[in-house]
C-alpha cells in the first residue's frame, strides 16, 4: 500500500484497545541483568497497524511477547511497568466473570489521592515514567497498573480488572476501565493469549503441530476460544482458509502440516490466529523467512484481512520498506527503548532521530550512491540503567552530553505531540544547551515536586 493511501486511512481513530506505559522486561542471568525492554510506552487502535522496528536485539520480540506474557524465567516484567488492555466488552465481560478480581477505581479515587500517594517511598518512578511532565497528572489508575497499589496496600495481588467509569455490580453498564495484563494469571490470563491477543511467529512451524491436519488445529482453536464444535467448525476452518487465500480450501484442510509450501503454512497460521476471533494481532517478522513475492503477498493479506475486520496490529521488523508497506504508526526500538514514534509519513519525511536516519539510509535504492550504507557497530546489550544515549557510541550527531545525560521521549516539535524523539537535540525549537536541560531535568525528577 502506498504512503498516500495510508494517509487517508489514519484520518480517523477510535481510543486505543492497549496502552503500554513504561513497560520494563529484564532477563536475570548470572553474568548481568539484561534490560531487554527498558520503559517503553506507545498505543494501539482498532484498525490501525503499528510497526516495531529495529535492528537484532533491540528488544521487538521481548515487547511482543510481554504484551502476550509469553516471558519465561529468568526474565519478567519489572514493577512500574503497565500494559492495560481497554476493549470495552472485553472488560465487561471479564468483570463479570472475574467479579472477585475487579477492583472499582472510581470509588477507591475518594479515599485515595494519587499526588499523595506518588510521594511516598514505594513508589521509585518519574512522572516522566508515567508520560507526563508534572507529578499531579499522574493518576490512581496508573499507580495501580503500575504495580504499586499491592505495596501501598490499596489492591490485592489478584486483581487485575480495573473500572474507572461505571462499578463492577453493573458489568453491563461500565463505560471504562482495562484489565492490567501484567497482572493476569491462571484462566484470566489464558483468556487474553491467544484469546483476545493473537500471535503470528516468524516461523510458522513453531505455531503448528506436524501430527494433526491444518484443519483440526484451526478447529480445535475455534472450539478453546469461541466454543464452535462439529461441523460447525469445519465449515469455519474451511471458510478461513479461503479468507487467507489457500486455494481448494476444502481438501486442504484434511492435509497435514508438511504438505502446505511455507507461504501458504504462514496463511494457515494466520488463519488459525483468526479463528480466536482476536481484537489484536501481533505479528513478529511473519514474513522474514519467506521469499519477497510471498512476502509481499502475506503483507498484502495482512492490510485486507486487518481492514475488515478491525483489527488492531502490532507489526515486528527489521526492513523499513515493510514498514512503508504496513504500518500506520512506527515506534523505531534501539536497545530496549523507543527512540522515535510518528506517523508513518511523517517518520519518513522528517524522521528526527539520527537511528531512525541510519535506518532509513539503509533501505535498499533510497541511498544516492550504489554502496547500501548501514550503520557501523552493533546494538549494545542493555545491561545497566541508561544513564547516557545507547545509540551515542554510533550517532554521528552525538555531543558531550550524549555521555552523561539519558535522553527522554519530547516531542520533537511542540507543534506535533505525537512526533516523539529521545535524543538531545530535540525539542527543536529549544537551543542544545536548553533541550539537554529539559532532559537532564526529566531524568532527575523523582516522585513528588513538579518538573519545571
Ligand atoms: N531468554 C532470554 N534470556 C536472556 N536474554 C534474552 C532472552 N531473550 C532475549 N534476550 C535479550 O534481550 C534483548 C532483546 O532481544 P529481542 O529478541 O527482543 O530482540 P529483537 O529486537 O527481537 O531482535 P531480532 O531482530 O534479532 O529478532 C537481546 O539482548 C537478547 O539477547
Ligand atoms: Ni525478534
Amino acid at each position: 500500500m502506498s504512503l498516500h493511501e495510508h494517509a487517508e486511512r489514519t484520518t480517523t481513530r477510535d481510543a486505543p484497545i492497549i496502552e503500554v506505559r513504561n513497560l520494563q522486561t529484564a532477563f536475570f542471568t548470572e553474568k548481568e541483568t539484561i534490560r531487554a525492554v527498558d520503559g517503553i510506552s506507545f498505543d494501539i487502535r482498532p484498525g490501525e497497524t503499528v510497526g516495531i522496528v529495529g535492528e537484532s536485539g533491540s528488544g521487538k520480540s521481548v515487547t511482543a511477547r510481554s504484551l502476550m506474557r509469553l516471558v519465561d524465567a529468568p526474565g519478567r516484567i519489572l514493577e512500574g511497568s503497565s500494559v492495560r488492555f481497554t476493549h470495552l466488552e472485553t472488560v465487561r465481560e471479564y468483570a463479570s466473570t472475574f467479579a472477585g478480581r475487579t477492583v472499582d477505581l472510581s470509588a477507591l479515587e475518594e479515599t485515595y489521592d494519587p499526588v499523595d500517594l506518588f510521594e511516598r517511598n514505594e513508589i521509585d518512578a518519574t512522572p516522566a515514567a508515567f508520560g507526563y511532565e508534572h507529578a499531579h497528572e499522574v493518576s490512581l489508575a496508573d499507580i495501580v497498573a503500575a504495580g504499586y497499589g499491592d505495596e501501598l496496600g490499596i489492591v490485592d495481588e489478584g486483581d487485575c480488572i480495573f473500572i474507572t467509569d461505571g462499578t463492577p455490580d453493573s458489568p453491563d453498564a461500565i463505560a471504562d476501565g482495562f484489565i492490567e495484563i501484567t497482572r493476569l494469571s491462571g484462566e484470566a490470563q489464558r483468556r487474553i493469549r491467544g484469546g483476545r491477543i493473537a500471535m503470528v511467529f516468524q516461523d510458522p512451524l513453531t505455531s503448528l503441530n506436524p501430527v494433526y491436519t491444518v484443519g483440526n488445529q484451526i478447529k480445535e482453536a475455534l472450539r478453546l476460544h469461541q466454543g464452535i464444535k462439529g461441523d460447525a467448525a469445519t465449515r469455519e476452518a474451511t471458510a478461513l482458509l479461503e479468507a487467507v487465500g489457500i486455494p481448494d480450501a476444502r481438501r486442504r484442510v484434511n492435509e497435514y502440516p508438511h504438505q502446505f509450501s511455507g507461504g501458504m503454512r504462514q496463511r494457515a497460521v494466520i488463519a488459525m490466529a483468526l479463528a480466536c476471533d482476536p481484537e489484536l494481532l501481533i505479528c513478529d517478522e511473519p514474513t522474514t523467512a519467506l521469499d519477497v513475492t510471498i512476502q509481499a503477498q502475506i503483507l498484502d493479506l495482512l492490510a485486507e484481512l486487518q481492514e475488515t475486520r478491525d483489527l488492531a496490529m502490532m507489526f515486528i521488523t527489521h526492513d523499513m520498506g515493510v514498514i512503508a508497506e504496513i504500518a500506520d504508526r512506527v515506534n523505531v526500538m534501539y536497545a530496549g527503548e523507543v527512540v522515535e514514534t510518528a506517523d508513518v509519513n511523517t517518520l519518513f519525511a522528517d524522521p528526527s532521530h539520527p537511528y531512525t536516519r541510519g535506518l532509513l539510509r539503509s533501505i535498499p535504492g533510497q541511498q544516492t550512491g550504489d554502496r547500501l550504507e548501514t550503520i557501523e557497530g552493533n546494538v549494545p546489550t542493555p545491561n545497566e540503567p541508561a544513564t547516557s544515549c545507547r545509540f551515542a557510541p554510533r550517532c554521528p550527531e552525538a555531543i558531550d552530553e550524549c555521555e552523561t545525560v539519558h535522553p527522554v521521549s519530547v516531542p520533537v516539535d511542540e507543534d506535533e505531540p505525537d512526533h516523539t524523539a529521545a535524543c538531545l537535540h530535540c525539542p527543536t525549537q529549544l537551543s542544545t544547551d536548553q533541550a539537554v536541560e529539559m532532559h537532564r531535568r526529566r531524568n532527575a525528577t523523582r516522585n513528588g515536586g513538579d518538573l519545571e
